[in-house]
């Protein structure tokens, strides 16, 4: 056994624990690996050259808490879930007070609560903590969420700060708030990846199906605009998606790959967690139904065969300069209405449960390291400077003026792939989402009175205070 002691354990090296193990080991903290296949723990010293030397292999659960300097900061980096609960409970009887455990996962928030409310009974703490980058963001700077007790976190700041992402010389972490504040953040972001990543591949459906232009010439323009406003690493990534060619068939990579998303729960948790609060967050719910239509390939292959399909079917886009300016602005118009559900998702979570996120702080964590990251970002922060916790970031005078300037694009876009029968749900749900929230007086003074006539479940009036109930004719 190594006599070397470890400033922190990470418990499970798989793409993004093995990857945050070398990122804290090359910052100069000697790191325990623990992992259920023992031999990846060895490998990952052994291959990392002078990193690796940072690294504490260990081959038993007991010898990897015995190499942890107390108190003990471990890391969970394994799949959501049971899992989590189950090496929880394999570590405790192991642990001394004052012990940290880290679940580093994309856990759902509630498991968080949950988890955080247990431990509070026990001598240990817990902490649950959301990160975001990938397998390169893990290994060289990911955006960090913290939740948990803030006293702890000063204890873990240390090693989460060298570790993290760097926004113009600040670390992209942030302790938010306790128990499942920084998994809750952390899944929010994740809703938003999702609308972001489906807005995107709906202007690929019209630069593919509607303009029939080849993989390359979209790289091109996916280049091209991040350039500019839209800048930002999924709109860079896409690129060089478009631009990848398969070794075995030499086709466009993108046109062999299966048209059926994955998904492992935080879109959808995003969306739970949106009706729960009763907050619209319709582009984000759209973007998961959609994964969830594109993995019934077959099922959609059938009504194709039943109603036609889409493929060529051109509608009245161009291709011109004219033509991608407006998809551009639709795309940039769209990804400002979802970005604006997922911080009113966070702003509504924040006051139920009094967790005071900080959400210019959020937008700023994100702004470096994340999969959601781009210089967009930055107006978000600058809003919330500039006016508090704003009720919706559509009502900061820098979105009015963009949104405006953009409406007509985006009302433009929806309406020609409606008519072209090119699905939008993402982009035509952010439109409905905008032109729904500004409508001052709604229809659902309809809905009431119908309630209202079979349920006797009362309404408010305009014109006076108070609670009626009218006596409608019998039907
Ligand atoms: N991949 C990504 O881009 C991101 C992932 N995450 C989250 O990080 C967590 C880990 O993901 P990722 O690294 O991608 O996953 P991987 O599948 O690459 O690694 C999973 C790790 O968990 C271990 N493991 C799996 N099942 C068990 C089990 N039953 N008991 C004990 N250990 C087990 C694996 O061990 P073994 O090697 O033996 O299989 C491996 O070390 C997940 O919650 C994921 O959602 C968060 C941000 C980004
Ligand atoms: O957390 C992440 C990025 O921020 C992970 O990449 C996550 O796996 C993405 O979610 P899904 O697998 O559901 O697409």
């Amino acid at each position: 056994m190594s006599e070397r002691l470890a400033d922190i354990g990470v418990l499970g090296l798989g793409t993004m624990g093995a990857n945050l193990a070398l990122n804290m080991a090359e910052k100069g903290f000697v790191v325990a690996g623990s992992n259920r296949t023992a031999e990846k723990a060895y490998a990952l010293r052994d291959d990392n050259g002078a990193v690796g030397q940072n690294i504490v292999p260990t081959d038993s659960i007991e010898q990897f808490v015995a190499t942890l300097k107390t108190p003990r900061l471990i890391v969970f980096m394994v799949p959501a879930g049971p899992i989590v609960d189950e090496e929880m409970q394999r570590i405790m009887p192991l642990l001394s007070p004052g012990d940290i455990m880290i679940d580093a996962g994309n856990a759902d928030f509630n498991d968080t609560v949950r988890r955080s409310k247990a431990i509070a009974d026990t001598p240990f703490h817990f902490v649950g903590m959301g990160v975001s980058g990938g397998e390169l963001g893990a290994r060289h700077g990911p955006s960090i969420m913290v939740g948990g007790e803030e006293q702890v976190y000063s204890l873990l700041s240390k090693i989460l700060e060298p570790i993290s992402a760097k926004y113009q010389g600040t670390p992209c972490v942030a302790w938010l708030g306790p128990d499942g504040a920084g998994h809750f953040v952390k899944t929010i972001h994740n809703g938003i990846e999702y609308a972001d990543m489906q807005m995107i591949a709906e202007i690929y459906g019209i630069l593919r199906d509607g303009l029939g232009l080849s993989a390359g010439e979209m790289s091109d323009i996916f280049a091209d605009w991040n350039s500019r406003g839209l800048s930002s690493y999924l709109i860079e990534i896409t690129a060089v998606n478009l631009a990848e060619k398969d070794p075995d068939s030499g086709k466009p990579l993108v046109d062999v790959i299966a048209d059926e998303a994955g998904q492992k729960g935080t879109g959808r948790w995003s969306a739970i967690e949106a009706q729960k609060l009763g907050v619209g967050a319709t582009t984000i719910e759209a973007a998961v139904s959609a994964r969830g239509i594109s993995s019934r390939r077959k099922e959609r292959a059938a009504t194709a065969a039943l109603y036609g399909s889409v493929a060529g079917v051109r509608g009245d886009f161009h291709p011109d300069k004219d033509g991608l300016k407006e998809l551009e602005q639709a795309l940039e118009t769209a990804k400002i209405i979802a970005y604006a559900q997922g911080f009113a998702v966070l702003s509504a979570a924040s006051e139920e449960r009094g967790w005071n996120l900080p959400l210019g702080e959020i937008a700023r964590i994100w702004r470096a390291g994340c999969i959601i990251r781009s210089q967009f970002l930055d107006d978000i922060t600058r809003a919330y400077e500039a006016s508090g916790p704003a009720a919706n970031l559509l009502h900061a005078p820098q979105f009015v003026e963009r949104v405006k300037a953009g409406e007509t694009a985006l009302r433009r876009v929806v309406a020609k792939a409606a008519l072209a029968g090119i699905p939008m749900p993402a982009l035509a749900a952010a439109l409905s989402y905008f032109d729904d929230y500004r409508r001052a007086r709604g229809t659902t003074n309809l809905t009431q009175a119908q309630r209202d006539l079979f349920g006797a479940h009362t309404f408010h009036r305009l014109d006076q205070e108070g609670v009626f109930h009218h006596q409608w004719p019998a039907v």
